[in-house]
């Protein structure tokens, strides 16, 4: 592709990216939410989108198979980060990585040093280096998504997960008790793309860089 590819998830961050697309002077021909297509034009030639999982977006860009992408921090932690460049954070899909429990168990107990704990999370790397640096031991169980059930039906003591406006913890009986870290979305661009394609790169990294609100 002698273009640029980028690479975005539906929902939040696609809805959110808009405006930085129309910052850059590129607009999508389709909506995913309607189309089934993967792969979405643009009113430029030389720009397409590709729709992947939310998860799998630094996975295409680390092997070229897109130029840019949006990611969650949360999302680069697990993946680690290989080969990607991260020129900005975009400032979207605002949200915070917590630790939540049931209401009314004693975290503080539970989280002395020396406790042992079961979490259950899809951010495990995150969640490792978290709980290693309180001295926490804790048994991480991976999940792929409705943290909130696990320790519902006791198949954790506490879960790891991003928390907005704490509406779904709330309608769990659930509550936050440690918050972890702020998470946005970062452009992830591919280090080769960029050298090699930088004429068409640059220009939508600065036209983000000027559209993001604080
Ligand atoms: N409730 C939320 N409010 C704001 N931002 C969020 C919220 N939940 C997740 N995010 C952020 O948006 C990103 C995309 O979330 P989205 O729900 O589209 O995908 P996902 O369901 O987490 O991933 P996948 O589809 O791969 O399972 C997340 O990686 C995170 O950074
Ligand atoms: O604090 P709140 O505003 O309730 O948001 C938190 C929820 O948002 C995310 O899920 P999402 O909406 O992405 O659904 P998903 O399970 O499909 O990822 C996250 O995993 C929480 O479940």
């Amino acid at each position: 592709m002698s273009g640029i590819t980028i690479a975005l998830s539906k929902g939040r961050i696609f809805e959110e990216t808009l405006p930085l697309l129309a910052a850059a002077g590129i607009v999508p021909t389709d909506d995913p939410e309607k189309s089934r297509k993967l792969i979405i034009g643009t009113n430029r030639a030389d720009v397409r989108l590709v729709i992947v999982r939310a998860t799998d977006t630094p996975t295409y860009v680390q092997y070229g198979a897109a130029d840019l992408g949006i990611a969650g921090k949360d999302v680069l932690i697990e993946h680690g980060g290989v080969g990607l460049y991260q020129p900005l954070d975009l400032n979207i899909a605002r949200c915070r990585l917590c630790v939540a429990v049931p209401k009314g168990f004693d975290y503080a107990a539970a989280s002395r040093p020396g406790g042992r704990i079961r979490v259950a999370t899809k951010y495990v790397s995150a969640a490792r280096e978290h709980f290693a640096a309180k001295g926490m031991h804790v048994d991480l169980i991976k999940l792929y998504g409705s943290m909130e059930l696990a320790p519902l039906v006791g198949l954790s003591d506490a879960i790891v997960d991003l928390v907005s406006t704490g509406g779904t913890l709330k309608a769990n009986n659930l509550e936050a008790v440690e918050d972890i870290m702020d998470i946005s979305s970062r452009l992830v661009v591919n280090q080769a793309a960029l050298k090699v394609k930088r004429e068409l790169i640059q220009p939508v990294i600065d036209a983000f860089a000027g559209a993001v609100k604080p």
